[in-house]
């Protein structure tokens, strides 16, 4: 890697675009595209980090492609928003080859195309030590239609996509039981190739249910959280009814940790968890099942205090605000 420009060109080169509404493409000061007058654009960013979001040895360059762009599309998935356009931020250490970069751009590519994510732009850098990737994705929803953390209201009943605490196992295992992967497929996928909720997003929008929603990523505890202090209502979870799937169980058995660390706490699952109003929640179900989503119900909502308890076996707890943090030591 020698020439910065001409490093850009290759990792572009690939590129998904498809777009009528694009003015100026890459290669300019800044994109221009022409936005849906009647539609709300919806923005979100977030980055990874070398040593807090990824090693060499738990993530290929391509899943680091594939998991950046993934998380910002959860994002959008618990806005119920489509999105739209990206642009990326790179900043390489010298102990990455410009063909790792390349690798890690096919990743994003790779998931770009099933979501029609054109690549609009972005930044290239050096920086000393550790690689670092920003992607800032766009989307639309339609006016008033953005699924909230803040709608959810007394007597809803609280749900959640798949499974949850899949990435965290999966993370445990690459770190520490790297020679069982292959007998813990559905773990490790869930760790570097997670599958944003998308569809299940612009579906809860399509039947103006109005759901409250938010997307999985600091664990399954500090999410629900979220959505009891932006609704100031109590959230009940029922523990014996959050799905937890049988590799997790068999993992956690294998190697004797407690697989419900993982499952309130470990966060990156990138499941979208919400709550909707009760007499919604059967037509809800019936459509699941057509559509093929898994959906369960997993609690519901009271008002009092905004906080949330884990009931078990008729006993009711609260459960600790805790999850990923990044300035949990400081
Ligand atoms: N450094 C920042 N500057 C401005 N806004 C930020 C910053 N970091 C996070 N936010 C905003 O704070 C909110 C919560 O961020 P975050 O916890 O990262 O959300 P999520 O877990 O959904 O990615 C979002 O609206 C996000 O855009
Ligand atoms: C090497 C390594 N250590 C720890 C983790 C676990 N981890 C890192 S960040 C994170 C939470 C999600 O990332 P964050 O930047 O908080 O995403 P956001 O909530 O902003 O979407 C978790 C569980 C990991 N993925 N890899
Ligand atoms: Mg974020
Ligand atoms: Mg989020
Ligand atoms: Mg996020």
């Amino acid at each position: 890697m020698n020439d910065e420009f001409s490093f850009i060109r290759s990792l572009i080169a690939h590129r998904f675009v498809e777009s009528e509404r694009i003015e100026v493409d890459v290669g300019d000061d800044a994109a221009v595209v022409i936005p849906h007058s009647d539609r709300s654009l919806v923005m979100t960013c977030d980055t990874m980090v070398e040593t807090v979001h990824f090693l060499r040895k738990t993530m290929s360059p391509a899943d680091i492609g594939w998991k950046l762009l993934a998380s910002n599309l959860s994002d959008l998935a618990a806005m119920g928003a489509v999105p739209t356009y990206a642009l990326i931020s790179v900043a390489v250490p010298p102990s990455w080859q410009a063909e790792e970069v390349e690798e890690i751009y096919h990743g994003i590519y790779d998931l770009a195309r099933e979501w029609k994510v054109s690549l609009m732009g972005g930044d290239t850098v050096r920086i000393p030590e550790y690689l670092t990737l920003t992607l800032t994705l766009l989307g639309e929803v339609g006016r008033g239609e953005a699924l909230l953390r803040s709608s959810a209201k007394p007597g809803d009943v609280v749900f959640v996509t798949g499974t949850v605490g899949d990435a965290a196992a999966g993370l445990h295992l690459l770190l520490h039981h790297p020679d069982q992967r292959f007998n813990y497929p559905a773990l490790v996928q869930a760790h570097c190739r997670p599958n944003p909720q998308l569809h299940i997003g612009k579906w809860l929008v399509s039947t103006r249910f109005r759901p409250a929603c938010d997307d999985i990523s600091d664990g399954l505890a500090q999410e629900a959280w979220e959505i009891a202090e932006a609704s100031q209502v109590c959230i009940v979870l029922d523990r014996e009814k959050i799905p937890i799937s049988e590799q997790l169980l068999q993992y956690a058995k294998a190697v004797g940790q407690d697989p419900f660390e993982w499952v309130w706490f470990g966060g990156e699952d990138y499941q979208l968890i919400g709550t909707v109003r009760k007499e919604y929640w059967a037509k809800l179900k019936e459509t699941v099942k057509e559509k093929g989503f898994l959906l369960s119900m997993i609690g519901r909502v009271e008002s009092g205090t905004p906080q949330v308890e884990v009931e078990s076996e008729g006993i009711r707890m609260v459960l600790p605000k805790r999850g990923y943090n990044h300035f949990a030591d400081r």
